[in-house]
C-alpha cells in the first residue's frame, strides 16, 4: 500500500543519514566495513517501518542488521524509531532491490528475511514476488552455506506460491507451519507491523524456513 508523504520528507531524512547507505554498491562483498562489530550480517527485504528489524537487532547486540526499503516515508518511519531506540547495529538501503547480488557478494549474509512481502496476485505479476523462484537463487548466492531465508506472510496464496517455488527448485525446507503464532516456533518470534495488524484481525501467519 502506497503511504502519503511524509512533511519535510527530504530534510528528515538528511538528518538521519548516517543510518542510510547511500551507494550500497560500494560495499558488496565488505560490509562489516559499515559496522562497529564483525558478527554475522542479516537482511530484511521489505523492511517497512523498521520494528522487526529494531527487536532483532536488540536482541541480538553481536549481530548487524539492513533493511532494504523503497519507500520513502515508510523507511522514514524506520529511520526515526532507530534513533529513537540508539541502534547501532542496523544500517538501511532506500531502494526497490531488483537484483541482491548487486549489493552483497557471494556468502556475505547469515539470513534474509521476507516480512509480509508485497503478494502481486494476478498471475502475471508472478515474477514480481519476492519468494519468485529465481530470486531464490540468487538470495541462495549471497548467502553463506549454513545461512537462511524466513518468510512470513498472511497471505496464502503468496504461500502457496512459495512453497510451490521451492518445491521446483529442489530446495529443503527446514521449517514450516501455516499457523506461527501457535506453532512451537511462537515463543521465539520477533513480530513486524503487518504481522501485528493480522494476528489482531485473527489472520494465521505462514512461515517457512529455507
Ligand atoms: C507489506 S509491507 C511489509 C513491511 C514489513 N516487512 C512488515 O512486515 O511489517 C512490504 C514492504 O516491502 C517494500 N518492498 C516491496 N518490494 C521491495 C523491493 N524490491 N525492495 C525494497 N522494498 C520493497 C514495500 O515498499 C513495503 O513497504
Amino acid at each position: 500500500m502506497r503511504q502519503r508523504k511524509a512533511k519535510n520528507m527530504e530534510e528528515r531524512l538528511t538528518a538521519l543519514k548516517h543510518y542510510l547507505i547511500e551507494t550500497p554498491g560500494e560495499y558488496k562483498g565488505d560490509w562489516h566495513s559499515v559496522f562497529e562489530n564483525k558478527g554475522p550480517l542479516y537482511l530484511e527485504l521489505g523492511c517497512g517501518k523498521g520494528q522487526f528489524l529494531i527487536g532483532q537487532a536488540q536482541a541480538n547486540t553481536d549481530a548487524n542488521f539492513i533493511g532494504i526499503e523503497g519507500q520513502d516515508s515508510v523507511l522514514l518511519r524506520a529511520l526515526e524509531k532507530t534513533d529513537a531506540a540508539e541502534i547501532v547495529n542496523i544500517r538501511f538501503i532506500h531502494m526497490f532491490v531488483r537484483d541482491i547480488r548487486d549489493l552483497f557478494g557471494d556468502g556475505e549474509l547469515s539470513g534474509i528475511y521476507l516480512n509480509f512481502s508485497d503478494p502481486w496476485p494476478k498471475a502475471r505479476h508472478a515474477k514480481r514476488r519476492l519468494t519468485y523462484g529465481e530470486y531464490l537463487v540468487r538470495y541462495k548466492q549471497v548467502l553463506r552455506e549454513d545461512g537462511f531465508i524466513a518468510v512470513k506472510t498472511d497471505n496464502d496464496g503468496l504461500f502457496d506460491f512459495t512453497l510451490e517455488e521451492i518445491e521446483r527448485l529442489g530446495l529443503e525446507i527446514k521449517e514450516m507451519t501455516r499457523d506461527l503464532h501457535s506453532s512451537d516456533y511462537a515463543a521465539r518470534e520477533i513480530t513486524t507491523e503487518y504481522e501485528d495488524k493480522f494476528r489482531s484481525a485473527g489472520k494465521n501467519i505462514n512461515y517457512v524456513l529455507l
